[in-house]
């Protein structure tokens, strides 16, 4: 089966600095992937690579076929500007600008739609809420509410299960358990190494640099994660790009 995301060669970073670096590999159709790695070992960076926010700066990420509408990105809460005032159901409702455009009305059918997905991750009675009134949990189910309504193929979940309770770590992994048993494709940075094991049959453990890839009982050792460790220490995020990088200098 061909390949849902072929990573060649992918380095990312900011101002030319890499923050990611010489990624190879592919993602399968399907594959319900977790990102692990230390605090900045780059999965934020690399969600937006795949999101399309932040380019390549060398190498390409094919995301076979798919464009920016089928792929549906949950950014880290405190990616999201709390003060700006919407509310919860407009916010979810951008989940739908697929099919309307973010000019297009919202019509009865939209609106259900729209409660629809608020009853499904526990929100009822939350649309007329803005945004900033949202404890973590609720926000984070906020989040997940727009993802239903995009229904997209690809599926970029980064730490959505940070800071919230037992309870909705559970309702919002059976989301997740729901999206692949669709089969769509789901990648998911986090941090808790049991959710990994009980729920994702596929690791990336990454540290700058992939350390480790492929199923989640064969990334998971302690060798492995102490390799990803120290690789995060090493790493001299003023680096340029890497010699590899560089075009060869003129004899
Ligand atoms: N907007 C930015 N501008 C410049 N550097 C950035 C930016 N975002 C991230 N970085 C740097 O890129 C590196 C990787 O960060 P990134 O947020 O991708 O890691 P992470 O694995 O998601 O970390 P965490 O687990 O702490 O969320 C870090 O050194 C970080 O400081």
């Amino acid at each position: 089966m061909a390949a849902q995301i072929k990573f060649r060669n992918v380095t990312l970073g900011y101002d030319r600095h890499p923050a990611v670096h010489h990624l190879n590999g592919e993602v399968a159709p399907g594959a319900l992937v977790a990102v692990i790695g230390p605090n900045g070992a780059g999965k934020s960076t690399l969600f937006r690579g795949l999101a399309g926010i932040l380019k390549p700066l060398s190498g390409a990420i094919d995301l076979g076929g798919l464009d920016s509408r089928d792929i549906a990105y949950l950014p880290q809460s405190v990616d999201i500007d709390r003060s700006f005032p919407i509310s919860v159901f407009d916010f979810v409702g951008s989940g739908l600008w697929r099919s309307t455009g973010p000019f297009g009305g919202i019509g009865k059918a939209a609106r259900d739609k729209i409660l629809a997905a608020l009853a499904a991750v526990g929100l009822n009675g939350f649309e007329n809420r803005a945004i900033g009134t949202l404890s973590g949990g609720q926000m984070q189910r906020m989040l997940f509410a727009r993802v239903l309504l995009q229904d997209a193929r690809l599926i970029v979940l980064d730490e959505p299960f940070n800071a919230i309770d037992a309870k909705t770590s559970a309702d919002l992994i059976a989301l997740v358990r729901r999206w692949h048993g669709e089969g769509r494709t789901v990648l998911a940075a986090l941090h808790d190494l049991e959710m990994v094991r009980n729920h994702f049959p596929e690791t990336l453990l990454l540290a700058r640099g992939p350390v480790a890839w492929g199923p989640t009982g064969d990334v998971l050792t302690p060798e492995n994660l102490l390799v990803a460790m120290k690789m995060c220490e090493a790493f001299d995020d003023s680096a340029a790009a890497c010699a590899a990088d560089r075009p060869p200098r003129a004899a």
